[in-house]
């Protein structure tokens, strides 16, 4: 029996889901959509030719029985009434990052879900499925490299629109490094600060681009992670980990060589959704199977949603006092024990 799924915002990345899950994923079909613009919803139900009905809203999609599982891809402030409804509901969710705007937010999905005694929430953490990141975790994890001591990586965007604000590079950008390098060096943070460059004279007059994030974990580990986005050659994504024995290096995407013009190179992806999206596809197929065989989600639960959450606010803090801020984090809950992709690599 195939997973329901119902989507709640069937925008940009809700569509791209859609399509994946419909196209090229196995053991689940959309059911249901649902959009504020409900013109919109009817729309992609069309153009992909669906068998799912148009809800008018969220609760309508999650009382809807041939739901099982909801997609949360709406704006990041509706994620958390949503999920709550979902959990309520007694029905797995799929939310795209953020868990909740809000750490607190964050807190109650977290109880709610704790309330309803089995794990419904994975939270969009694609990059724990990235073929480099999980080579790298496997090599960290087999002591290839012995103790992990220092982290560097860059997330680069070639531009970014007017609508993109300071905060957003900690919060809907490196929210990506935040949930990864923790879970790739199996350490908490400890604190956080950002230092800002000499700003680049492509970024609008209200933001702050570059910027320079500097992490430090309970054991010492120091990670500079550098946001970037208005970088103009392309989406570049890099990251090494230095340990006492040697160096482990995300792997370039593979791309064509070319020569031409007496000029040799290999091109730069230009976006996110080229560069994860076997990822993508990955964190759903794991999502749908995990489900469909073992009852409930072994990806990114809504406890790493939450350490996402309190990191990126104290990287807010940061940012304006420039100063260093302390990341205080619950011990996880045996609720939310590491489960086979936290464990294992592959
Ligand atoms: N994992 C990743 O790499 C990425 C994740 N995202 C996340 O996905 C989410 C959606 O982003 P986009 O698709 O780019 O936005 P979008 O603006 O293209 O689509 C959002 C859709 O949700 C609808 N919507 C908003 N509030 C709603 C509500 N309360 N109920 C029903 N529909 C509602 C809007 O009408 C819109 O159609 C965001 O949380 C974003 O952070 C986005 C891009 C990449
Ligand atoms: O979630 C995303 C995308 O996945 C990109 O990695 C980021 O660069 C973008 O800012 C964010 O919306």
């Amino acid at each position: 029996m195939n997973l329901g799924f119902g989507v709640v915002g069937t925008g940009a990345i809700g569509q791209e889901h859609m399509k994946r899950i419909t196209r090229k994923l196995t053991g689940a079909d959309i059911v249901a959509v649902t959009d504020v613009n409900q013109e919109l919803a009817g729309n992609i139900v069309k153009e992909l030719n669906l068998n799912a009905s148009v809800h008018k809203d969220d609760t309508e999609l999650i009382n809807d029985p041939n739901v099982k599982a909801v997609l949360v891809t709406s704006w990041g402030p509706a994620h958390e009434g949503t999920v709550l409804k979902a959990i309520e509901a007694g029905k797995f969710v799929f939310v795209e990052k953020p868990l909740a705007t809000t750490s607190e937010g964050c807190e109650r999905i977290v109880t709610a879900e704790q309330e309803q005694g089995k794990r419904l929430v994975q939270v969009g953490f694609m990059r724990r499925y990235d073929s480099g990141y999980l080579q790298m975790k496997e090599a960290i994890d087999n002591n290839f490299i012995g103790e992990p001591l220092m982290v560097r990586c860059s997330h680069r965007n070639p531009e970014v629109g007017e609508r993109y604000t300071t905060d957003m590079a900690i919060l809907d950008t490196l929210i990506h490094e935040i949930d990864t390098l923790h879970w790739l060096v199996g350490d908490d943070y400890k604190s956080i600060q950002v230092t800002y460059p000499k700003k680049s004279s492509r970024a609008l007059e209200h933001l702050k681009d570059p910027q320079i994030v500097t992490f430090e974990t309970k054991s010492g580990i120091i990670m500079h992670a550098e946001i970037f986005v208005n970088c103009q050659f392309g989406y570049d994504i890099q990251c090494e980990v230095i340990g006492e024995e040697g160096v482990v290096k995300l792997p370039e995407v593979p791309s064509v060589g070319y020569r031409k013009d007496g000029v040799r190179g290999y091109k730069i992806l230009q976006d996110w959704q080229h560069r994860f999206n076997d990822a993508f596809n990955n964190e759903f197929q794991d999502f749908i199977d995990s489900i469909n065989q073992k009852g409930e989600p072994q990806g990114p639960s809504s406890w790493d949603g939450y350490i996402a959450s309190v990191t990126g606010d104290a990287g807010v803090r940061a940012q304006t006092s420039e100063q260093v801020e302390v990341i205080e984090l619950p011990d996880r809950p045996d609720f939310y024990k590491k489960t086979k992709l936290e464990e294992s690599s592959l």
